[in-house]
């Protein structure tokens, strides 16, 4: 598994202001998707390309343009809907499907309870979003799905993760081509199977449930 921890005073900034109590819902919605469209770059360094060439004004010029299948963009509802728009204004051609997972708050066990995706995901590249990496059973969950439907490799972006989680990922998806890009590495689970120091609920404070 390749992790890329994003080190650049312009997301750690962002991720502050993110992770700061009084930081209300509309500013938290604009500040993560704007922190994706940061993370995207990274996260897409590796998107199959294939070279073609445009006649420029003045000369023909060789390029590149994003290969066919599309890549897919997977956000784990509901805190990773508040990330869509800044992938596919990276990504715009990129096909979006579905999955609506949630964590059972004492087991801290997953649950898949909506998914809407292509039925084939053979030799499609994916990209899951999903703010926050705790315990990372729902990660785990969304690489697993998208394996066992055919996916060649799976790419997360993530805002925050806790190191239990990232190795609890990398221990599940060996032999698996898995990379994740996150904001910050932060300290620790706390007992209740939040991030610490985080920043709360992600669903919770983009939606405004709190
Ligand atoms: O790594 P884990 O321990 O599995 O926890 C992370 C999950 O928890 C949050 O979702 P939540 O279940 O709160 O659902 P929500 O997005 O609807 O709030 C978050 O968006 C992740 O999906
Ligand atoms: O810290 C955490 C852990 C799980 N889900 C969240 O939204 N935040
Ligand atoms: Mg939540």
């Amino acid at each position: 598994m390749r992790v890329h921890v994003a080190d650049h005073p312009l997301i750690t900034h962002k991720l502050t202001v993110l992770r700061d109590a009084t930081t209300p819902s509309p500013t938290f919605r604009a500040l993560a998707e704007e922190l994706v469209t940061l993370l995207a770059y990274e996260a897409t360094r590796g998107v199959r390309v294939e070279e073609v060439v445009v006649t420029t004004p003045v000369a023909q010029a060789k390029g590149l343009a994003i290969s066919s299948p599309r890549p897919l963009v997977v956000p784990i509802l509901r805190a990773g809907l508040g990330m869509l728009e800044g992938m596919v204004k990276l990504v715009p051609t990129a096909e979006v499907g579905f999955l609506g997972m949630v964590r059972n708050e004492e087991t801290l066990q997953p649950d898949i309870y909506a998914e809407r995706l292509p039925d084939d995901l053979s030799n499609r590249q994916c990209f899951v979003l999903d703010p926050m990496l705790a315990t990372g059973g729902s990660l785990i969950a969304a690489i697993d799905y998208l394996f066992a439907r055919g996916a060649v490799d799976v790419t997360c972006v993530c805002l925050i993760a806790a190191p239990e989680g990232l190795a609890a990922v990398e221990a599940a998806t060996a032999g698996r081509e898995v990379t994740i890009v996150v904001g910050a590495l932060d300290e620790k689970l706390n007992e209740l199977g939040y991030i610490v120091p985080g920043l709360g609920d992600a669903g919770d404070r983009l939606y405004g449930t709190v």
